[in-house]
């Protein structure tokens, strides 16, 4: 099988075409189209949106999707959740869960999402949902996709093929990928049952975040960011596409496969990125920095400088801070906090939290290093050490993030998490006055 090829950049006016001459030339709408194929825009902006904010591309396809998108009928998905959506009764305070095993009927990837947080209003296309999946079953003739935002995918354990209307993207732990609201993919799992997180945004597209004073390199760099080159399925045999629309599912039967793109152009694709590509910057003298320098991604807000959601890694690094607690410090932050772990130890939490798990730091609740990593940290030797073979992440949001009564039923939930905090003795050493 020769290697996956894809287009290198961030956001760039990709082109590609799966048969020879499939993409037309010097015009979008041609009266024919190479191949009898139709042509589609994909809108992944308002028409009138600022150049740098424009995103859309053009589709050259076997069938248009009006005849994919037919007769759709209601369908349930009972742990797949949208904001606002306030099952869950949450008491105050930090929360962490355990890895969830992967159910010996998981169903496939869309079957197998469940969402652990929301927040805002997807109508109002504003927050997002952070869902785990669980799947155990490769989608062959059922496709999917979401009108309500965006997806960014974060495999935790074993491999994704994601099968989509611009061409193939293979994506394992370590990796992400983004698939653009509207587009319309399929996933199968090449190395059996799979476990990860999503990230479901409401709000702006994902795009890199400033870079500041930091310059013109480093961080994620535009080039690491790979799309899809394009591929079609000419299948016409009986096939299922779900949509997620307004917080409702919907089916159409279809006698034949909607990933049936010959050729694309534009600036609205999904991409994969290889966190391990993450260049970061970190303190080189002391003190610990906001974790905002390790931003891979940012959905932006109305608000300046202030994320919709930001996506955050704690990748491997050095750490050289002189006479400096080196871990995270304690704080309250307006912003919320929901993370989870792809492999390894995260500093703050050595042992508590385990690859696979998640935790939630809401907007304005406590937390910080547990009594271990306090302890450890304060004594330390501090010369160079490095942080290796760990990788957390973090969905950062303005908004609070509501636990969905699915989360809060699960087994794997920490009912002692606070205790992590219980060994923080008195160490003032000062008099009274
Ligand atoms: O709470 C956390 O573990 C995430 C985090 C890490 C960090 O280095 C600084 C702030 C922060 O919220
Ligand atoms: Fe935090």
């Amino acid at each position: 099988m020769s290697p996956t090829r894809y287009l290198h950049g961030f956001g760039n006016e990709f082109e590609s075409e799966a048969l020879p001459g499939a993409l037309p030339m010097g015009q979008n709408s041609p009266q024919r189209c190479p191949y009898g194929l139709y042509a589609e825009q994909l809108s992944g902006s308002a028409f009138t949106a600022p150049s740098h904010l424009n995103k859309r591309s053009w589709l050259y396809r076997i069938r248009p999707s009006v005849l994919h998108v037919r007769n759709p009928k209601d369908i349930e998905h009972s742990h797949w959740k949208t904001a606002p959506c306030r099952d869950g009764e949450a008491p105050l305070g930090q929360l962490r869960w355990g890895a969830s095993e992967i159910p010996d009927d998981a169903g496939s990837f869309i079957e197998g999402m469940r969402t652990i947080v929301t927040a805002g209003d997807c109508s109002l296309r504003v927050g997002l949902a952070a869902h785990l999946y669980l799947a155990g079953q490769s989608m062959h003739d059922e496709y999917f996709y979401n009108a309500d935002g965006e997806l960014l995918i974060v495999p935790q354990f074993g491999d994704l093929r994601i099968f989509t209307e611009f061409g193939l993207i293979e994506c394992s732990p370590g990796e992400i990928c983004v698939v653009p609201r509207g587009v319309k993919f399929r996933v199968e799992l090449s190395a059996g049952p799979s476990r990860g997180y999503v990230c479901e945004n409401y709000g702006a597209p994902f795009t890199l975040p400033y870079r500041g004073v930091i310059g013109a390199n480093g961080l994620a760099n535009p080039r690491d960011f790979f799309s899809p080159t394009a591929a079609f399925e000419d299948k016409e045999k009986p096939c299922r596409l779900s949509v997620k629309w307004g917080g409702r599912f919907y089916r159409c039967d279809l006698d034949h496969s909607p990933l049936d793109v010959v050729a694309w152009h534009g600036n609205y694709a999904p991409y994969k990125y290889d966190l391990r590509k993450f260049c970061p910057v970190g303190a080189v003298l002391f003190d610990h920095p906001d974790p905002s320098i390790f931003t891979v991604l940012t959905s932006p807000s109305d608000e300046s400088g202030v994320g919709n959601v930001d996506f955050a890694i704690f990748p491997p690094r050095w750490q050289v801070a002189e006479h400096t607690f080196r871990p995270p410090w304690y704080h309250l932050n307006i912003m919320s906090e929901f993370m989870g772990l792809i492999y390894g130890r995260y500093d703050a939490k050595p042992s508590g939290f385990e690859p696979g798990g998640m935790s939630l730091h809401n907007a304005m609740l406590p937390h910080g290093p547990d009594a271990e990593a306090f302890e450890q940290a304060s004594e330390a030797d501090l010369g160079p050490v490095k942080i290796d073979d760990a990788l957390a992440f973090m969905f950062e949001s303005r908004l609070p993030l509501y636990p969905t009564s699915f989360a809060m039923s699960l087994g794997t939930l920490h009912q002692d998490y606070a205790e992590c905090w219980s060994d923080l003795r008195r160490n003032f050493t000062g008099n009274g006055p």
